[in-house]
Protein backbone atom coordinates (compact mmCIF):
# COMPACT_ATOMS: atom_id res chain seq x y z
CA UNK A 1 0.00 0.00 0.00
CA UNK A 2 2.85 2.38 -0.31
CA UNK A 3 0.74 4.18 -3.19
CA UNK A 4 -1.79 4.88 -0.72
CA UNK A 5 1.27 6.32 1.17
CA UNK A 6 2.68 8.17 -1.78
CA UNK A 7 -1.09 9.60 -2.07
CA UNK A 8 -0.91 11.16 1.52
CA UNK A 9 2.55 12.54 1.25
CA UNK A 10 1.45 14.07 -2.21
CA UNK A 11 -1.84 15.81 -1.02
CA UNK A 12 0.03 16.96 2.32
CA UNK A 13 2.57 18.49 0.70
CA UNK A 14 0.47 19.90 -3.09
CA UNK A 15 -2.53 20.21 -1.58
CA UNK A 16 -4.34 23.17 -1.62
CA UNK A 17 -6.23 24.53 1.33
CA UNK A 18 -9.92 24.79 0.03
CA UNK A 19 -13.42 25.11 2.31
CA UNK A 20 -15.37 22.60 0.93
CA UNK A 21 -19.92 21.51 1.33
CA UNK A 22 -19.06 20.08 4.92
CA UNK A 23 -17.74 23.55 6.31
CA UNK A 24 -14.30 21.53 7.54
CA UNK A 25 -12.13 22.89 5.00
CA UNK A 26 -9.68 20.18 3.44
CA UNK A 27 -6.19 19.64 1.78
CA UNK A 28 -6.98 18.80 -1.97
CA UNK A 29 -5.60 17.71 -5.05
CA UNK A 30 -7.40 17.24 -8.42
CA UNK A 31 -6.75 13.92 -10.93
CA UNK A 32 -4.71 11.06 -9.06
CA UNK A 33 -3.99 7.55 -9.75
CA UNK A 34 -3.00 4.29 -8.21
CA UNK A 35 -3.18 0.90 -9.20
CA UNK A 36 -2.46 -2.15 -6.99
CA UNK A 37 -1.62 -5.93 -8.51
CA UNK A 38 -4.09 -8.15 -6.64
CA UNK A 39 -1.88 -11.00 -6.69
CA UNK A 40 0.83 -9.18 -4.63
CA UNK A 41 -1.66 -9.88 -1.45
CA UNK A 42 -4.86 -7.99 -1.03
CA UNK A 43 -4.88 -4.01 -0.31
CA UNK A 44 -6.18 -3.70 3.29
CA UNK A 45 -4.13 -0.93 4.97
CA UNK A 46 -1.94 -2.25 7.63
CA UNK A 47 -0.97 1.13 8.84
CA UNK A 48 -3.88 1.36 10.89
CA UNK A 49 -6.57 -1.62 11.77
CA UNK A 50 -9.83 -1.11 9.25
CA UNK A 51 -12.87 -2.35 9.99
CA UNK A 52 -13.01 -5.47 7.52
CA UNK A 53 -16.64 -6.53 8.59
CA UNK A 54 -17.75 -2.67 7.54
CA UNK A 55 -15.79 -3.65 4.13
CA UNK A 56 -17.61 -6.72 3.72
CA UNK A 57 -21.19 -6.53 4.80
CA UNK A 58 -21.29 -2.74 2.78
CA UNK A 59 -19.95 -4.63 -0.21
CA UNK A 60 -22.66 -7.53 -0.29
CA UNK A 61 -25.27 -4.41 0.89
CA UNK A 62 -24.38 -2.93 -2.29
CA UNK A 63 -24.76 -6.20 -4.05
CA UNK A 64 -28.29 -6.75 -2.58
CA UNK A 65 -29.47 -3.85 -4.17
CA UNK A 66 -30.51 -2.48 -0.66
CA UNK A 67 -30.16 1.16 0.07
CA UNK A 68 -31.71 1.30 3.70
CA UNK A 69 -29.44 0.52 6.77
CA UNK A 70 -30.76 -2.07 8.27
CA UNK A 71 -29.30 -4.45 7.42
CA UNK A 72 -26.07 -2.54 7.94
CA UNK A 73 -27.16 -1.64 11.60
CA UNK A 74 -28.35 -5.28 11.74
CA UNK A 75 -25.07 -6.34 11.19
CA UNK A 76 -23.07 -3.96 13.19
CA UNK A 77 -22.26 -1.39 10.59
CA UNK A 78 -22.65 2.27 11.48
CA UNK A 79 -20.94 4.19 8.82
CA UNK A 80 -24.03 5.32 6.39
CA UNK A 81 -25.89 6.23 9.73
CA UNK A 82 -25.36 9.81 9.56
CA UNK A 83 -27.11 10.33 6.20
CA UNK A 84 -30.27 7.99 6.37
CA UNK A 85 -33.60 9.48 7.20
CA UNK A 86 -36.08 8.91 10.28
CA UNK A 87 -37.05 5.47 8.46
CA UNK A 88 -33.15 4.05 7.34
CA UNK A 89 -33.54 5.28 3.52
CA UNK A 90 -30.50 6.60 1.63
CA UNK A 91 -32.86 7.14 -1.72
CA UNK A 92 -31.85 5.74 -5.07
CA UNK A 93 -27.66 5.28 -4.13
CA UNK A 94 -25.52 2.73 -4.85
CA UNK A 95 -27.33 -0.37 -4.79
CA UNK A 96 -30.30 0.74 -6.71
CA UNK A 97 -28.62 1.50 -9.38
CA UNK A 98 -26.34 -1.37 -9.69
CA UNK A 99 -29.31 -3.56 -9.34
CA UNK A 100 -32.04 -1.60 -10.54
CA UNK A 101 -31.41 1.51 -12.42
CA UNK A 102 -34.80 2.85 -13.69
CA UNK A 103 -35.21 5.00 -16.70
CA UNK A 104 -37.94 7.53 -17.50
CA UNK A 105 -40.45 4.51 -18.94
CA UNK A 106 -40.42 3.23 -15.62
CA UNK A 107 -37.63 -0.16 -16.97
CA UNK A 108 -35.12 -1.62 -14.69
CA UNK A 109 -32.04 -2.43 -15.58
CA UNK A 110 -29.88 -4.77 -13.33
CA UNK A 111 -26.32 -3.60 -14.13
CA UNK A 112 -24.52 -6.07 -12.19
CA UNK A 113 -25.93 -9.23 -13.77
CA UNK A 114 -25.55 -8.12 -16.97
CA UNK A 115 -21.64 -7.38 -16.37
CA UNK A 116 -21.19 -10.67 -15.45
CA UNK A 117 -22.64 -12.13 -18.01
CA UNK A 118 -21.15 -10.10 -20.68
CA UNK A 119 -17.53 -10.61 -18.79
CA UNK A 120 -18.44 -14.51 -19.67
CA UNK A 121 -19.62 -14.15 -23.24
CA UNK A 122 -17.39 -11.28 -24.22
CA UNK A 123 -14.63 -10.33 -22.40
CA UNK A 124 -12.75 -8.93 -25.05
CA UNK A 125 -15.43 -5.96 -25.09
CA UNK A 126 -14.82 -2.63 -23.94
CA UNK A 127 -17.91 -2.00 -22.19
CA UNK A 128 -17.80 -3.37 -19.51
CA UNK A 129 -19.22 -0.66 -17.39
CA UNK A 130 -21.36 0.30 -14.19
CA UNK A 131 -22.41 3.65 -13.64
CA UNK A 132 -24.07 4.88 -10.16
CA UNK A 133 -24.21 8.33 -11.73
CA UNK A 134 -27.52 8.51 -13.08
CA UNK A 135 -28.61 12.09 -13.58
CA UNK A 136 -32.11 12.26 -12.79
CA UNK A 137 -31.70 10.53 -9.59
CA UNK A 138 -29.71 12.21 -8.25
CA UNK A 139 -31.89 15.26 -6.14
CA UNK A 140 -33.34 12.12 -4.38
CA UNK A 141 -29.63 10.46 -3.28
CA UNK A 142 -28.45 11.09 0.34
CA UNK A 143 -25.25 11.77 -1.09
CA UNK A 144 -24.43 12.03 -4.75
CA UNK A 145 -22.34 8.83 -5.66
CA UNK A 146 -18.53 9.51 -5.18
CA UNK A 147 -17.37 6.16 -6.46
CA UNK A 148 -19.62 6.67 -9.59
CA UNK A 149 -18.52 4.58 -12.50
CA UNK A 150 -16.23 1.31 -12.44
CA UNK A 151 -15.00 -0.89 -15.59
CA UNK A 152 -13.60 -4.46 -16.33
CA UNK A 153 -10.96 -5.42 -18.43
CA UNK A 154 -10.15 -9.39 -18.91
CA UNK A 155 -6.22 -9.79 -19.95
CA UNK A 156 -5.36 -12.18 -22.99
CA UNK A 157 -4.35 -14.85 -19.84
CA UNK A 158 -7.61 -14.04 -18.63
CA UNK A 159 -7.09 -11.77 -15.52
CA UNK A 160 -9.64 -9.47 -14.57
CA UNK A 161 -8.89 -5.82 -14.01
CA UNK A 162 -11.53 -3.14 -12.63
CA UNK A 163 -10.61 0.93 -13.01
CA UNK A 164 -12.64 3.09 -10.71
CA UNK A 165 -13.27 6.44 -11.45
CA UNK A 166 -13.97 8.02 -7.73
CA UNK A 167 -15.22 12.08 -8.29
CA UNK A 168 -14.54 12.96 -4.67
CA UNK A 169 -12.15 10.92 -1.80
CA UNK A 170 -12.18 11.40 1.58
CA UNK A 171 -7.84 10.33 1.89
CA UNK A 172 -7.94 8.98 5.38
CA UNK A 173 -11.42 7.50 6.04
CA UNK A 174 -12.98 6.80 2.91
CA UNK A 175 -10.23 5.64 0.71
CA UNK A 176 -8.47 2.42 2.48
CA UNK A 177 -12.75 1.69 2.44
CA UNK A 178 -12.92 2.74 -1.21
CA UNK A 179 -9.86 0.24 -2.44
CA UNK A 180 -10.65 -2.52 -0.23
CA UNK A 181 -14.09 -2.64 -1.38
CA UNK A 182 -13.32 -2.86 -4.73
CA UNK A 183 -10.56 -5.18 -4.60
CA UNK A 184 -13.13 -7.79 -3.35
CA UNK A 185 -15.54 -7.11 -5.70
CA UNK A 186 -13.03 -7.60 -8.54
CA UNK A 187 -12.19 -10.94 -6.20
CA UNK A 188 -15.49 -12.14 -6.39
CA UNK A 189 -16.22 -11.25 -9.95
CA UNK A 190 -13.29 -13.01 -11.26
CA UNK A 191 -13.82 -15.98 -9.25
CA UNK A 192 -17.95 -16.11 -9.86
CA UNK A 193 -16.54 -16.04 -14.40
CA UNK A 194 -13.81 -18.29 -13.83
CA UNK A 195 -11.20 -15.72 -14.36
CA UNK A 196 -7.95 -14.87 -12.33
CA UNK A 197 -7.24 -11.45 -11.14
CA UNK A 198 -5.19 -8.77 -12.06
CA UNK A 199 -5.12 -4.99 -11.01
CA UNK A 200 -7.09 -2.48 -9.30
CA UNK A 201 -6.86 0.85 -10.59
CA UNK A 202 -8.17 3.68 -8.70
CA UNK A 203 -8.35 7.05 -10.71
CA UNK A 204 -9.74 9.95 -8.28
CA UNK A 205 -10.68 13.28 -9.48
CA UNK A 206 -10.44 15.29 -6.32
CA UNK A 207 -8.01 13.98 -3.55
CA UNK A 208 -8.57 15.58 0.10
CA UNK A 209 -7.30 15.53 3.47
CA UNK A 210 -9.85 16.91 6.12
CA UNK A 211 -7.94 19.74 8.21
CA UNK A 212 -8.64 17.34 10.96
CA UNK A 213 -7.56 14.57 10.03
CA UNK A 214 -4.03 15.98 9.52
CA UNK A 215 -2.62 14.60 13.04
CA UNK A 216 -3.98 11.25 12.02
CA UNK A 217 -2.18 10.74 8.31
CA UNK A 218 0.51 11.97 9.72
CA UNK A 219 0.92 8.94 12.65
CA UNK A 220 -0.18 6.43 9.71
CA UNK A 221 2.80 7.57 7.50
CA UNK A 222 5.05 7.41 10.73
CA UNK A 223 4.25 3.78 10.81
CA UNK A 224 6.10 0.76 9.00
CA UNK A 225 3.89 -0.77 6.54
CA UNK A 226 3.70 -4.65 7.03
CA UNK A 227 2.63 -7.71 5.13
CA UNK A 228 -0.47 -7.38 3.23
CA UNK A 229 -2.90 -9.88 4.10
CA UNK A 230 -4.35 -12.52 1.47
CA UNK A 231 -7.98 -13.17 0.61
CA UNK A 232 -9.73 -16.72 0.15
CA UNK A 233 -13.04 -17.45 -1.47
CA UNK A 234 -15.54 -20.13 -1.13
CA UNK A 235 -17.34 -19.09 -4.30
CA UNK A 236 -17.68 -21.72 -6.93
CA UNK A 237 -17.75 -21.13 -10.61
CA UNK A 238 -20.87 -19.72 -12.43
CA UNK A 239 -22.07 -19.03 -8.44
CA UNK A 240 -25.11 -16.35 -7.77
CA UNK A 241 -23.99 -13.26 -6.95
CA UNK A 242 -27.17 -12.84 -4.75
CA UNK A 243 -26.34 -16.00 -3.19
CA UNK A 244 -23.30 -14.60 -1.88
CA UNK A 245 -22.39 -14.50 2.11
CA UNK A 246 -20.05 -12.71 4.32
CA UNK A 247 -18.98 -16.84 5.78
CA UNK A 248 -17.43 -17.52 2.04
CA UNK A 249 -14.96 -14.41 2.10
CA UNK A 250 -11.83 -15.23 4.47
CA UNK A 251 -9.03 -12.45 5.09
CA UNK A 252 -5.80 -13.97 6.44
CA UNK A 253 -2.92 -13.18 7.78
CA UNK A 254 -4.33 -9.29 8.56
CA UNK A 255 -1.63 -8.14 11.47
CA UNK A 256 -2.37 -4.09 11.04
CA UNK A 257 -0.85 -1.45 13.44
CA UNK A 258 -3.32 0.00 15.97
CA UNK A 259 -6.81 1.85 14.84
CA UNK A 260 -6.72 5.22 14.56
CA UNK A 261 -10.05 7.26 15.09
CA UNK A 262 -11.42 10.19 13.22
CA UNK A 263 -14.37 12.40 12.58
CA UNK A 264 -16.27 11.92 9.84
CA UNK A 265 -17.02 14.52 7.47
CA UNK A 266 -21.07 15.03 7.20
N1 LIG B 1 -16.79 12.65 4.65
C1 LIG B 1 -17.14 11.42 4.24
N2 LIG B 1 -16.17 10.50 4.07
C2 LIG B 1 -16.49 9.25 3.65
O1 LIG B 1 -15.56 8.42 3.51
C3 LIG B 1 -17.85 8.94 3.37
C4 LIG B 1 -18.81 9.93 3.55
N3 LIG B 1 -18.45 11.15 3.99
N4 LIG B 1 -20.14 9.66 3.34
C5 LIG B 1 -20.60 8.42 2.85
C6 LIG B 1 -19.67 7.29 3.05
C7 LIG B 1 -19.66 6.63 4.38
N5 LIG B 1 -18.26 6.16 4.45
C8 LIG B 1 -17.58 6.08 5.65
C9 LIG B 1 -18.09 6.66 6.79
C10 LIG B 1 -17.43 6.54 7.99
C11 LIG B 1 -16.24 5.84 8.05
C12 LIG B 1 -15.57 5.69 9.40
O2 LIG B 1 -15.90 6.36 10.33
N6 LIG B 1 -14.62 4.78 9.52
C13 LIG B 1 -13.94 4.53 10.77
C14 LIG B 1 -14.68 3.47 11.57
C15 LIG B 1 -15.24 2.37 10.75
C16 LIG B 1 -16.04 1.33 11.53
O3 LIG B 1 -15.85 1.17 12.73
O4 LIG B 1 -16.82 0.63 10.90
C17 LIG B 1 -12.52 4.09 10.46
O5 LIG B 1 -11.68 4.22 11.37
O6 LIG B 1 -12.25 3.64 9.36
C18 LIG B 1 -15.72 5.24 6.90
C19 LIG B 1 -16.39 5.36 5.71
C20 LIG B 1 -17.57 6.48 3.24
N7 LIG B 1 -18.27 7.67 2.90
O1 LIG C 1 -17.18 5.94 -0.72
C1 LIG C 1 -16.98 7.12 -0.40
C2 LIG C 1 -18.03 7.98 -0.13
C3 LIG C 1 -17.75 9.26 0.22
N1 LIG C 1 -16.47 9.70 0.28
C4 LIG C 1 -16.24 11.11 0.72
C5 LIG C 1 -15.67 12.08 -0.25
C6 LIG C 1 -16.11 13.42 0.34
O2 LIG C 1 -15.22 13.76 1.40
C7 LIG C 1 -17.48 13.10 0.91
C8 LIG C 1 -18.61 13.45 -0.03
O3 LIG C 1 -18.78 14.84 -0.13
P1 LIG C 1 -19.08 15.58 -1.52
O4 LIG C 1 -19.19 17.02 -1.14
O5 LIG C 1 -20.36 15.03 -2.05
O6 LIG C 1 -17.91 15.31 -2.44
O7 LIG C 1 -17.46 11.70 1.12
C9 LIG C 1 -15.43 8.85 0.05
O8 LIG C 1 -14.24 9.21 0.12
N2 LIG C 1 -15.72 7.58 -0.30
Amino acid sequence: MEQYHKLLSHVLEHGELREDRTGICCFSVFGYQMRFDLNKGFPLQTTKKLHWKSIVHELLWFLKGDTNIKYLNENGVRIWNEWADEFGDLGPIYGKQWRSWRDNLGIEYDQISKLIYDLKRDPKSRRHIVSSWNVSDLQEMALPPCHLLFQFYVSKDKKLSCQLYQRSADLFLGVPFNIASYALLTHVIAQICGYGVGEFIHTIGDAHIYSNHINQVKEVLSRVERQLPTLSLDIEKNANIEDLDFNQIHLNDYNPHPAISAKVAV
